[in-house]
């Protein structure tokens, strides 16, 4: 018997980020958007703890303990006193160190995978609980749809969104890493005065609506100048997503992968065509959100 999960990336529409706190974290104002873009995570039964991945990004994972999906089976098992002896798969179509919350992703996969393999029956509180306990995105990861992350990201207020928005995704020929992202966005504002993350009302209201040219007007990442700065190539995706006719053009969350809003389908093909023959990245595709959020599809 096994049991497969699917769960999607994500896109920060707006990433107000506060000063370092004193446990090394940051506030935030996170208004995650769940977009088409999937990794798959099937549990079986197995002798001991195995992590095992396949896809274009696979050999930058680590199928250790440290692999998130791991330890989200660890993290559940001992809650319950179980041996987590258990085979994870990762079928990994979202890029890996993007600024896309795969591995998050992963984490919740396994999660619930593991939930309904060993019929733990956890609440969706604890579910939750353990989402924040192995990383701030990963409560996104569960949930989908759109929704307010507050604190660290991990508190979550579930937004309505009144239409689908079309996406186009650049990928980068390698990776940034978070911490590294948050450092440099210190460094940039250091001797400056950081107000408190707030989330825009006008960004709400254009969710709500389902308007994308009012959302394209309000988006916003704080992270995107310190990526910028440890990564400068990705001014000229940026451009040459603009130039091909997206609304907007942002880095996704820590990046190094960019986002372009798209006013319709067509218009995100076109956008996605020019951008995979600018040759300022190593690859596109289009994704529309919201997305639900991780998903069973069989037990
Ligand atoms: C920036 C965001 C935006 O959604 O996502 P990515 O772009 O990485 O996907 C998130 O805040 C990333 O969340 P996640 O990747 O889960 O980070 P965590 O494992 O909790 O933390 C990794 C490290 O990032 C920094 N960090 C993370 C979250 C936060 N609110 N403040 C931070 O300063 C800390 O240095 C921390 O040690
Ligand atoms: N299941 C996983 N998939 C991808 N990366 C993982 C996973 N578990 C742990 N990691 C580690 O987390 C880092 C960040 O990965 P990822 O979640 O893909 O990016 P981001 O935080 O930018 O969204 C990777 O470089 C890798 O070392």
């Amino acid at each position: 018997m096994s049991v497969t999960v699917r769960v999607p990336a994500k896109v920060n529409v707006q990433l107000a980020v506060g000063a370092a706190r004193p446990d090394g974290f940051h506030d935030l104002a996170n208004v995650f958007l769940a977009v088409g873009l999937y990794d798959e995570v099937t549990v079986t039964p197995a002798d001991e703890l195995r992590v095992t991945c396949e896809g274009p990004d696979a050999d930058q994972v680590p199928l250790d303990r440290t692999n998130l999906a791991a330890r989200a089976a660890i993290v559940l098992a001992e809650r319950h006193g179980i041996d987590p002896a258990v085979h994870v798969h990762i079928a990994k179509d979202i890029p890996v160190a993007g600024g896309m919350a795969g591995g998050s992703a992963d984490g919740a996969g396994a999660l619930l995978a593991c939930d309904a393999l060993w019929g733990t029956r956890a609440s969706r509180e604890e579910l939750l609980d353990i989402c924040a306990e192995l990383g701030s995105d990963v409560p996104f990861s569960l949930v989908g749809g759109a929704a307010l992350g507050t604190g660290r990201g991990e508190k979550l207020r579930t937004l309505d969104v009144g239409g689908t928005f079309h996406w186009v995704f650049a990928m980068a020929g390698r990776g940034l890493s978070t911490p590294a992202v948050f450092r440099e966005f210190d460094r940039l504002g250091e001797g400056t005065d950081i107000p408190e993350p707030v989330a825009s009302q006008p960004l709400l209201d254009a969710l709500a609506k389902g308007d994308p040219d009012a959302l394209a007007a309000a988006v916003s990442n704080d992270l995107q100048p310190a990526a910028l700065s440890l990564f400068p190539e990705l001014a000229h995706t940026l451009a040459a997503g603009r130039a091909a006719g997206a609304l907007t053009a942002l880095v996704s969350g820590s990046g190094p992968t960019t986002a372009f809003l798209a006013r319709d389908p067509e218009s995100a093909v076109k956008v996605a065509e020019t951008l995979r023959s600018s040759g300022t990245c190593r690859a596109v595709r289009t994704a529309s959100g919201p997305a639900p959020g991780a998903t069973a599809l069989s037990a």
